[in-house]
C-alpha cells in the first residue's frame, strides 16, 4: 500500500477553495480534512499552493506512431504531466492511420504501458482521414475509442459527415469535428486581414471555418448526434453555435489557449511559432471567444498541442507546418492573463479545464476532487513568477510562441492516479 499526504493545500472542493490536506491512499482519495497524519504515509507540504483536480485536454497531438522526431506517447504524456493535466485525448493523424479496429486497440493498449497520464484515443471518422468510406465506429469503440475525428482535416462532402453523425448517434460516440472548408482556403497560412497583407501573405477567412460549421450544425440537428467543434476561432461560430445550442442542438465545442489569448495583429514577422490552424484571428474575433466562454457558448479550454521540430518550423508561415505545442503552458498563460487581470475567476477556469471537458464527454472519476475519486491531481504554484523556457519542456516539440514569457500558476507536483508522473525539481518516471 502506498500513501501519500498532501498537507495544508488550497484545496479546490465543490466550486471552492479551502485549505486542508488530501490522504490518498493506493489510487484514491482517502480522507479529506484537516491534521491528516498517517505513520506510513509520504507527507508533501503544499502549503499556499493550489490543489486542483488533473486537467483533462481533450485535443493533443502525440505524434505516435510515425512522427516520432515530433513527439511519442511517452514525451507527450510527460508533457501533459508538466501542464498538469492527467487525462489527455490523442488525435489520429498519424501515421498509419489507425482505421482498423485492431489498430486502434494496439495504440490504446499503447498509451496505457507507455503513457505518463490517462489517454483517452480518438479514431478516425473515415479510411485514411479522406473522403469517402466512413471507419466502423461500432468496432472501434469496442477497441477502446472515446470518440471520433478526421482532426487536422474537415470532413469535405455533407453525404459523409451525415452518414457519420448518424452512425455517431448509433454508436453513442461524440464527433469531434475540425471545421475546414478546402475549397475555402486558398493557399492561406494565417488570417485573412490587415496583418495578412502587410506581411504579404495568403489569407485564411473566417467562413473556411463557418460554412462548413453551418453545414454540420444542420446535419446534428436532422441525426441527433453529440457534434464537438474542435478549437472555435472565429466570432460566427460562436454566434453560429450560440444558436443552435438555443435550437437544442447537441452541440459542444472547445477553445484553445492561443486563440484566447493572441490575435493576428501580434504576428509581427515571419515567424512560424505562429502559425496554427485555425489561424490567429483578429482582435474582435479573440474578443468573442472570450464572450462565447463567459456566457456558456463555449464549453471547455483544449490545447491542440500540436508538436513539430524546429527545422520544420524554422521554415517561415509559407512553408512550414500548422501548429504550436500547448500543454506545458496553458494553465498558467490562462491564469496569468484572465483570473489575474480578473477576467475569469480561479473557479471559472478550473471548470474549463477540468470538470467540464469530462463532463461533455461523459468521462468517468476525472474533472473534479472528492472522497473516493480517482488521485488525479494537479498542484500549482500561484505565488512566484517564472519564465517559460524551452529547456523545461518534457515535449520535444518547442514550436511555441510564448517562450521568453512570464507567468505565475506553474506546476509543482502532478499525481496520476496517486502516483507522481511530474515533480518539479524531481525526477519524472
Ligand atoms: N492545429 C494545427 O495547426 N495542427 C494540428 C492539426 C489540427 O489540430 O488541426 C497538427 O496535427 O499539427
Ligand atoms: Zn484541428
Amino acid at each position: 500500500m502506498t500513501e501519500t499526504i498532501l498537507k495544508n493545500g488550497r484545496v479546490w472542493l465543490d466550486g471552492h477553495i479551502q485549505t486542508c490536506d488530501l490522504l490518498i491512499e493506493n489510487a484514491k482519495i482517502k480522507a479529506i480534512g484537516q491534521n491528516l497524519t498517517s505513520p506510513t504515509a509520504k507527507v508533501i507540504d503544499v502549503s499556499n499552493q493550489l490543489v486542483a483536480p488533473g486537467l483533462v485536454d481533450l485535443h493533443v497531438h502525440l505524434r505516435d506512431p510515425g512522427q516520432t522526431a515530433k513527439e511519442t506517447i511517452k514525451t507527450g504524456s510527460l508533457a501533459a504531466a508538466h501542464g498538469g493535466f492527467t487525462t489527455i485525448g490523442a488525435m489520429p493523424n498519424v501515421t498509419p492511420v489507425p482505421d482498423t479496429a485492431e489498430q486502434i486497440a494496439t495504440l490504446v493498449a499503447r498509451n496505457a504501458n507507455e503513457g505518463v497520464v490517462h489517454i483517452k484515443q480518438y479514431a478516425p471518422i473515415t479510411k485514411q482521414r479522406r473522403a469517402g468510406a466512413l471507419t466502423d465506429f461500432a468496432a472501434m469503440k469496442t477497441a477502446g475509442a472515446f470518440a471520433v475525428s478526421n482532426d487536422g482535416s474537415g470532413v469535405q462532402d455533407a453525404g459523409s459527415m451525415f452518414q457519420a453523425l448518424k452512425e455517431a448517434q448509433a454508436n453513442d460516440l461524440p464527433l469531434a469535428a475540425h471545421v475546414e472548408e478546402d475549397k475555402l482556403l486558398f493557399g492561406g497560412v494565417m488570417n485573412a486581414g490587415a496583418p495578412a497583407k502587410r506581411l504579404g501573405l495568403p489569407g485564411i477567412i473566417n467562413a473556411a471555418e463557418t460554412s462548413q460549421l453551418a453545414r454540420d450544425l444542420e446535419l446534428a440537428q436532422q441525426t441527433g448526434a453529440h457534434y464537438h467543434m474542435c478549437h472555435v476561432s472565429t466570432a460566427e461560430s460562436v454566434r453560429l453555435i450560440r444558436q443552435a445550442k438555443a435550437a437544442g442542438i447537441k452541440v459542444t465545442c472547445e477553445v484553445t489557449p492561443h486563440h484566447l489569448l493572441l490575435s493576428d495583429d501580434m504576428i509581427k514577422g515571419d515567424d512560424a511559432n505562429f502559425k496554427m490552424n485555425p489561424p490567429l484571428r483578429s482582435e474582435q474575433d479573440r474578443q468573442a471567444l472570450v464572450a462565447g466562454l463567459l456566457d456558456g457558448t463555449i464549453n471547455c479550454i483544449a490545447t491542440d498541442h500540436a508538436p513539430h521540430t524546429a527545422a520544420e518550423k524554422q521554415q517561415g508561415f509559407l512553408k512550414s507546418p500548422f501548429g504550436i505545442v500547448g500543454s506545458e503552458t496553458a494553465f498558467s498563460l490562462l491564469y496569468t492573463h484572465f483570473v489575474k487581470e480578473n477576467i475569469f475567476s480561479l473557479n471559472q477556469l478550473l471548470n474549463w479545464l477540468s470538470t467540464k471537458p469530462a463532463q461533455i464527454f461523459g468521462l468517468k472519476n476525472t474533472g473534479y476532487l472528492g472522497l473516493g475519486t480517482v488521485a488525479d491531481i494537479a498542484v500549482f504554484d500561484l505565488n512566484t513568477a517564472t519564465t517559460i523556457e524551452t529547456d523545461t519542456f518534457l515535449s520535444k516539440g518547442h514550436n511555441s510562441p510564448f517562450i521568453g514569457q512570464s507567468v505565475f500558476g506553474t506546476t509543482t507536483l502532478t499525481l496520476v492516479a496517486g502516483k507522481v508522473a511530474y515533480q518539479k525539481g524531481g525526477t519524472t518516471k
